[in-house]
């Protein structure tokens, strides 16, 4: 798959504030980066004098005496140990640098990770991962391009700009200086004027590539559904009119290329043909000699070749910075979940939970809890029921306050979750989700996931319980088995009993088993249901299903209707009741 190119936004510019973010984070290693820069001083000292050295060179050779001959002998080895330590001095520079950068690209990843991974549920469901990953990836090697580029290419270059312009302009007159100072003036103008032209078939192009990326990710992820409607051929035309938009992207944004090029080259060109037409006719009139003419094309060879890089540095700096600026912004986002990491911890004693008059919308304009109470007592095994998109799921999620409620209070033990350490309260809650994802990793790591500090055997006496123990037996790698992206090497109900299995590990106070037998069939699910009436006698647990013959043993069971607490009681007592509970238990059992 090709990678996208990073490509800066029409409003960008040189933001100071992105470097001094970066600075902290380069501090670690100060007697390096004093050293790096002393090896770029001197590599630079180095190129400047090489010149120098050939034009003695030359000099020496017009002389033609052969007592000279030593000393032409001489300057060219100098000139061999001059080239030789600029190259060793800007390698030196390059390694002692390095370490800088990667150490700071490694805090800065770090901290932007840590910072992702205690935001909340809604930003991470309204942010798409890949392109959170990306936005890491792009601002993190931003850093190291800028620090490359911009402190050992574009500063340095500058610096010795000014100190050829100084040599040739007290050496040989002001018009050398005047002509390299002009023709680097109108070469950057030119160069960020059409680099800013060019942005828009950059970003084209670039657009075209996400676009063509995304359909054949899109198209390779749905395989099956692709295959089970013969839909291949259609998968391919459709990627190829991508491609092709893609292509006809690339040609324009080439030409616009060659017109930067081929500008540059020839703002190049005029200069030195200039430079070396003045130098010529110096040599004529005697004012200079040859090796001062060898001395001002060695000069003018080494501005111009940096330059050649300016426009690709000028625009990827660009876009580096923008990329950095997102990452950072990253950091600027809040959570909208309070860790409240000097708060109280939570103390379960016995685990009793309680709803009161709680209501909540994932948005403001749409109530999906509406002044709800139920009280669920400690240790109880309670069911949880209601019609599709009723809000038994979001129960769950505010215990674990994966959000905040609006209104009303949710306490455990009498303690309102709102205010307790975060931690401490998703502590004493393991959760069987409705949809199963695993890690792409073993069996056993999967499972191992609910408790770190599980042992072997607890890992495998939480496999039994969820009743994997046949399942994993059956496997040619046994427990090491990879389960594959997201799981999907294993069946619907595998990965169901997969995630039981870690929650039991978690073996936590208070159990939610969210339709977590949905996917199995009558005999493992009895499995289950034997395993979960034993966790419920030590624990609170609840369960959330659709299929009332699950619940029908639960101590309490609440049936909830459009985000309102309608009926509850036991089974028998509901039935009783022939209210919606024995409407929905009739309709099942027919
Ligand atoms: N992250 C979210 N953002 C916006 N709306 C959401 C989000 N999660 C759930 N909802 C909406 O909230 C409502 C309640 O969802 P919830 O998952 O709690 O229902 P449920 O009773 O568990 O349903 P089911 O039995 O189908 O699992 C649904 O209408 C759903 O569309």
């Amino acid at each position: 798959m090709r990678r996208g190119f990073s490509v800066p936004n029409e409003n960008d510019s040189f933001n100071i504030r992105v470097f001094k973010q970066v600075v902290p984070y380069l501090l670690e290693f100060r007697t390096r980066i004093i050293v790096a820069f002393g090896c770029l001083v001197l590599a630079k000292l180095a190129s400047v004098y090489l010149p120098f050295v050939l034009k003695y060179t030359v000099d020496t050779l017009d002389q033609q005496q052969s007592v000279v001959l030593l000393g032409t002998i001489g300057l060219i080895a100098a000139y061999g140990v001059l080239r030789l330590a600029n190259v060793v001095l800007s390698e030196l520079r390059d390694m002692l640098f390095g370490r800088v950068t990667e150490r700071a690209m490694r805090r800065i990843s770090m901290k932007v990770f840590s910072h992702l991974q205690h935001l909340d549920l809604k930003f991470h469901l309204d942010r798409k991962t890949g392109g959170l990953a990306r936005d890491i990836e792009r601002g993190v090697s931003g850093i190291s391009f800028v620090m490359r580029f911009f402190v050992f290419n574009i500063g340095p270059t500058l610096i010795e700009l000014m100190l050829v312009i100084g040599i040739l302009t007290s050496k040989y007159g002001a018009k050398y200086g005047l002509v390299i100072a002009a023709s680097v003036v109108v070469y950057i103008t030119f160069t960020v004027y059409v680099t800013n032209w060019r942005l828009k078939f950059i970003r084209e192009a670039n657009m075209a590539d996400n676009r063509s990326n995304t359909r054949a990710v899109d198209s390779l992820l749905n395989f099956e559904t692709v295959k089970y409607f013969n839909n291949e051929d259609h998968e391919i035309k459709e990627y190829d009119v991508e491609l092709a938009a893609w292509e006809k992207a690339r040609r324009k944004n080439r030409l616009s290329l060659f017109a930067l090029n081929g500008g540059q080259a020839l703002v190049i060109a005029t200069a030195m043909t200039s430079m070396l037409l003045f130098a010529a006719l110096d040599v004529e009139a005697g004012a200079m000699t040859l090796g001062d003419f060898v001395l001002v094309n060695a000069f003018m060879m080494q501005i111009f070749m940096p330059l050649n890089f300016l426009g690709f540095v000028y625009r990827e700096i660009k876009g580096s910075l923008t990329n950095i600026e997102n990452m950072f912004d990253l950091l600027k986002v809040e959570t909208s979940v309070s860790r409240n990491a000097d708060g109280k911890r939570l103390d379960v004693s016995h685990g009793a939970i309680a709803f009161e008059n709680v209501t909540f919308g994932y948005a403001k304009e749409r109530t999906i809890l509406n002044n709800l109470s139920l009280n669920i007592k400690a240790g109880s095994k309670v069911a949880i029921v209601g019609p599709s998109g009723s809000g038994k799921s979001t129960l769950t999620k505010l215990l674990c306050r994966f959000y905040d409620v609006t209104n009303g209070e949710i306490k455990i033990d009498e303690q309102p979750i709102s205010q307790l350490e975060l931690d401490s309260l998703r502590k004493v809650i393991a959760v069987v989700p409705q949809d199963t994802v695993l890690f792409n990793a073993s069996i056993f790591d999967n499972i191992h996931y609910g408790n770190l500090a599980a042992t072997k055997e607890q890992v495998i006496a939480a496999s039994e319980a969820a009743n994997l123990k046949t399942f994993v037996e059956s496997l040619k790698e046994g427990f090491d088995t990879h389960v594959g992206e997201r799981g999907l090497k294993l069946s619907g109900g595998e990965k169901q009993r997969v995630a039981i299995a870690r929650a039991l590990l978690k073996d936590s106070p208070i159990m939610i088993f969210d339709e977590a037998t949905s996917a199995l069939d009558s005999h493992n699910e009895e499995a289950i249901m034997r395993t979960i009436k034993q966790v419920a006698r030590h624990h609170t647990a609840i369960m959330i299903a659709h299929r009332l013959s699950t619940v029908t043993d639960a101590d309490h069971i609440f049936y909830l209707e459009q985000g309102q607490l309608v009926e509850e009681g036991t089974h028998q007592q509901l039935l009783e009741k022939n209210g919606h509970y024995a409407a929905l238990w009739r309709s099942q059992s027919q």
